[in-house]
């Protein structure tokens, strides 16, 4: 089970892990906390949707969310309360913050009340969310992570084994840092060290590493299907064309609820999130033994 902020995310942090363990029968369910009706938009026909015009960005979002998990072949996706129970609060410190239904103002016991029910249907072995920080500050993140941490709590026997975040390696930052350093597409703009990036792991809290490169190709569409939001001039279109798209196929955790499965490499790294874990006697799930 992954639980994200809004719709991109999912594909942004996640989205060939998504994939390889869509493609290896696990039952994979998305769970978006918002439609991100205060997002920007690249694409200037639709310009018209945002939030402080026709306010329609939140119902694209769903169709361009739709198309994305249809490329990663994720079959099984919920919005926490259904379709527009929580707005996207915009970033922080916004006035959107305090809309009456802006996520960063939810009641979190409710909130992880709506998200225990899906777990108690589910029954995931394996949650991905974010870290404290919602991995970059957004308060949307920030909330995601307290609502699916309240409700791995409140689940009781019936939480997942493992939890885990998503996370960049430092390494990994300043390899990119290094061949970006004379590029236009330069997406970490004047920041020179690793280190003063608002994100970012070091190797030592990194518990396992995602081999998703054969999914690349599927991560790409589904990044393309998210176009208002992840412009053709994006990093990560940079990153690909740079690196080859395999680049975006190699995702990265840290574990915060479970025991760490055996690992390998310098870092002993797990290469499964499942590593460790019984999947043949899977819970409640129809569709596969394992159940992220
Ligand atoms: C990846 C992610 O969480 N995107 C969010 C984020 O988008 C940022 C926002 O539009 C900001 O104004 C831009 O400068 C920045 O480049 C964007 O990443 O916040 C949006 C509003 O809450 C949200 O809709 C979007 O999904
Ligand atoms: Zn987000």
């Amino acid at each position: 089970m992954f639980v994200h902020a809004h719709p991109d995310d999912e594909t942004i942090g996640t989205g060939a892990t998504m994939a390889h363990y869509a493609a290896a029968g696990a039952h994979v369910t998305l769970v978006t906390c918002t439609l991100g009706e205060e997002g920007e938009i690249h694409v200037p026909a639709l310009s018209g949707l945002a939030a402080d015009q026709a306010d329609q960005l939140g119902g694209y979002r769903i169709a361009e969310l739709d198309a994305a998990c249809r490329a990663l072949g994720v079959t099984d996706h919920r919005f926490l309360g259904g379709a527009g129970r929580f707005r996207d609060s915009g970033m922080m410190g916004l006035p959107t913050n305090d809309h009456p239904r802006a996520f960063w103002g939810a009641d979190l016991d409710e909130a992880a009340g709506l998200l225990l029910e899906i777990i108690r249907e589910v029954r995931p072995q394996v949650l991905v969310t974010y870290d404290p920080n919602g991995f970059y500050g957004h308060p949307d993140h920030i909330q995601a992570h307290r609502v699916a941490m309240r409700a791995v709590e409140m689940a009781g026997d019936l939480a997942p084994r493992k939890v885990y975040w998503t996370a960049v390696p430092r390494s990994v930052l300043a390899a990119g840092m290094a061949q970006f350093a004379e590029s236009s597409d330069n997406p970490f703009g004047g920041v020179s060290n690793a280190d003063d990036l608002p994100f970012g792991s070091p190797e030592s809290e990194i518990a396992a590493c995602v081999d998703g490169q054969k999914h690349a190709d599927a991560k790409l569409a589904a990044i393309e299907a998210h176009a208002t939001q992840i412009p053709p001039t994006s990093w990560l279109f940079a990153i690909a064309g740079n690196f080859g798209s395999g680049a975006l196929g190699v995702e990265h955790y840290r574990l915060a609820v479970g025991e760490k499965g055996s690992g390998s490499g310098e870092y002993g790294w797990e290469d499964d999130l499942f590593a460790g874990l019984d999947t043949a006697s899977a819970g409640a799930t129809p569709a596969a033994a394992a159940s992220a």
